[in-house]
């Protein structure tokens, strides 16, 4: 696992207001919100969730229902821990050398892929990072995507199921991105959306707000990403309930929609039928 000891001045300068208020109003700014807390992302997550978001997102790969020989799409994969899983769902598990007979002739690995796409190189490169210090065969198989969750370069119906971590939120226009992934995946095909809960319970969104302001900002401020951080906040204030969510995916074709709260009700997760 990376260190958490990254020098402040290894990461990359913010643009704020006079006010020294952080801006994030565009995906440029986000692609670069991302990309500077790439280096301590992975390692903050395990810490300020005590582990338990690596729960929630097994959660969400099983609902995505992606089973072995299938093709799976994480989209806004940041470090790849959802594509991770898919890999390890839809294989292979066993080399495909090791089964061939004694002939010499080199056998191509199935044509079986999961796909981690993200728009920021800083969270990619991160994501193939890891993949190189992994061993499992299965992760030989993940291809990592520079691209756009508003503009995704797959043909219509190419997929089996699709993940999608913390990104929805993050997107600058959920309604297209809801749009893309309902046109690239196959008829009865699962998309698996986890995120913050919006919750329509005062007390579980105080709790939550209180949780940010005075763990994570803090000590995410150690390390010089108290924007950042707090830019999280503010980006679940303009998220949608999961009512709202389920709405969304049936506007825009998914034929079933349901969205469950987990993780104490501080998160949410949709599953959608194509
Ligand atoms: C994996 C998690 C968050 C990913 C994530 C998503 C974003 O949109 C960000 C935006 C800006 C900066 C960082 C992120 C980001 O890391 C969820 C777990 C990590 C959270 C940072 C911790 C959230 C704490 C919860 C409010 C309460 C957790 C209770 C738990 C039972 C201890
Ligand atoms: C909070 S991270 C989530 C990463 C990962 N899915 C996880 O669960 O840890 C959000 C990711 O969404 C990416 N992102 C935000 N908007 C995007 C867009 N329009 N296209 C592609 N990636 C985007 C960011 O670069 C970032 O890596």
């Amino acid at each position: 696992m990376a260190s958490l000891h990254v020098p402040l001045s290894s990461l990359p300068r913010p643009s704020f207001r006079p006010t020294g208020k952080l801006l994030i109003r565009c995906s440029a700014d986000r692609q670069a919100l991302f990309n500077r807390i790439a280096p301590v992302y992975d390692n903050l997550n395990d810490l300020l969730s005590l582990g338990q978001h690596r729960i929630w997102k097994r959660m969400a790969v099983s609902w995505s229902g992606a089973k072995e020989g299938d093709d799976v799409l994480d989209i806004c994969c940041g470090s790849g821990d959802l594509t991770f899983l898919l890999s390890e769902k839809v294989g292979p598990h066993v080399s495909i050398h090791g089964i061939t007979s004694s002939s010499s002739s080199q056998v191509l690995w199935s044509s079986v892929q999961a796909v981690g796409l993200d728009f920021s190189n800083e969270q990619l490169l991160i994501a193939s990072t890891r993949q190189k210090l992994r061993s499992k065969t299965c992760y030989k198989n993940i291809k990592w995507m520079e691209g756009n969750a508003l503009d995704l370069p797959f043909p219509d119906s190419s997929f089996d199921a699709v993940t999608i971590g913390y990104g929805l939120r993050n997107v600058v226009d959920r309604h297209r991105a809801m749009t893309e992934i309902c046109r690239v995946l196959k008829p009865g095909s699962t998309l698996s959306v986890l995120d913050f809960n919006k919750s329509i319970n005062p007390l579980s969104t105080t709790v939550q707000e209180l949780m940010i302001d005075n763990i994570v900002v803090p000590v995410a401020s150690g390390y010089g990403l108290e924007n950042e951080y707090k830019y999280l906040k503010s980006s679940i204030k303009d998220f949608l309930t999961g009512n709202e969510l389920e709405k969304l995916a049936l506007e825009v074709g998914f034929s079933t929609a349901e969205h469950f709260e987990i993780g104490f009700g501080f998160m949410g997760n949709l599953v959608a039928i194509r």
